[in-house]
């Protein structure tokens, strides 16, 4: 009789699944039937680490952890189909974020110039890096074997991979703001970060991530990819979109526009009334404004700007909060914009808001402290 090992079936080790294979082709051997042939007895790699797993030894203990999205994409048709609507030519050099046992990287290497392949598990890159030269493709791939968030890039065209989903929003950001040009990125996501990440402001899924990377880039949905396409299959259904840098893009401080859509979208079903009238985010604004205004060049620009008695109204208001108050919902009633949630707003109408405040000397970046966009867009 087969017999399987307690343990739940997403721990199931392909060295388990190996045992009870062996012991079903004896059971059937023994019973004198012709051997049963199942599609893991498979020799043709068409795009399956999975498959190949169970044929090679030393590969056949590799388990896949969720905490590092490890959920295979296996469906040979989904994976041409994100190939070719990447779009990538012979000439060009692809990153993948996460190429996992290389399903992917295979069919990418097929058409591309090169591939960069950036990958944190060293078990998944010794698979892949044994699948490639089988293929002989050995000279067409790099693989950084780090963390796609602490390690700098280099030069590529496009990117295209089915990144791990709990990475999606800092390498998203990584990927629009850190400096890199690119043709587009083809990303694997899952459907729900997707549709925020596509929503348009005025739908219930609009959010700091979509206004953000809106800014510098316009997204596009490529197509829809069912849970059943992934090994193992994950509690979501995916989305394949794509992402293109802007040619031209706001000329704006960026670390000002960062910290000015936090505070808009703290709360975003808030009013923006509401929202500055936080005696917190008062208090935050009122010091951070001090703090800038030590600076030699925006005192200058202050001075200029502001009238006498605006100058001894700053600076007869003993610690001067309710007066601050006051200039920040007068500023967002003058714009007619208090009543207005942010979600609602587009970006336009939010760099109109941000230069405003900018103009009264209200500032929303720290300069004191450095700008980490891991950590800024960790939870978007
Ligand atoms: C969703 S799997 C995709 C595997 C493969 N591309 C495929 O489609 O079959 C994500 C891969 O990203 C890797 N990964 C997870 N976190 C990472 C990180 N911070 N940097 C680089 N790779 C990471 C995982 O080890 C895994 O191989």
């Amino acid at each position: 009789m087969l017999q399987c090992p307690k343990s739940s079936v997403n721990r199931l080790s392909v060295h388990h699944l190996l045992q009870l294979s062996a012991q079903f082709h004896q059971v059937r051997a023994k019973s004198g039937r012709p051997p049963f042939k199942n599609r893991y007895d498979n020799k043709d790699d068409n795009g399956d680490g999975y498959t190949r797993k169970r044929n090679e030894n030393q590969e056949d203990r590799l388990q896949l952890y969720k905490s590092r999205g490890q959920h295979l994409l296996t469906n040979p048709r989904i994976l041409d189909s994100i190939v070719r609507s990447s779009g990538v030519g012979p000439g060009e050099t692809v990153l993948e974020i996460g190429p996992g046992t290389g399903n992917l990287t295979l069919k990418l290497l097929e058409v591309a110039k090169k591939v960069i392949a950036v990958e944190v598990d060293k078990r998944m890159v010794e698979v892949l890096n044994k699948r490639v030269s089988e293929r002989g493709f050995g000279d067409k791939l790099t693989i950084i074997c780090e963390d796609a968030l602490k390690t700098d890039f280099p030069d590529f065209d496009l990117v295209v991979a089915n990144i791990p989903y709990g990475i999606s929003s800092p390498l998203i950001a990584k990927l629009v703001f850190g400096g890199y040009q690119f043709r587009n990125a083809t990303l694997l996501l899952q459907k729900e970060f997707a549709n925020r990440l596509l929503a348009n402001p005025g739908d219930s899924e609009f959010n700091r991530l979509a206004v953000n990377v809106k800014l510098v880039a316009e997204i596009d949905h490529i197509m829809n990819v069912s849970k059943r396409d992934f090994v193992p299959i994950p509690k979501v259904d995916s989305s394949v979109v794509k992402i293109r840098l802007r040619s031209e893009v706001p000329n704006l401080d960026l670390n000002e526009w960062w910290a000015f859509t936090k505070t808009c979208f703290g709360k975003k079903n808030k009013t923006l009334g509401a929202t500055f009238r936080q005696k917190k985010k008062v208090a935050e604004l009122l010091n951070l404004s001090k703090l800038t205004s030590l600076d030699e060049n925006i005192e200058k620009h202050d001075s200029c700007n502001r009238s006498d008695d605006e100058e001894d109204e700053w600076e007869d208001s003993g610690t001067g909060v309710k007066s601050f108050k006051e200039k920040v919902v007068g500023i967002l009633r003058n714009a007619g914009l208090e009543d207005k949630r942010p979600s609602k707003l587009s970006n336009e109408e939010l760099m109109h808001l941000l230069s405003l405040f900018n103009e009264a000397g209200i500032c929303f970046h720290d300069e004191s402290r450095p700008v980490d966009i891991n950590a800024s867009f960790a939870a978007s």
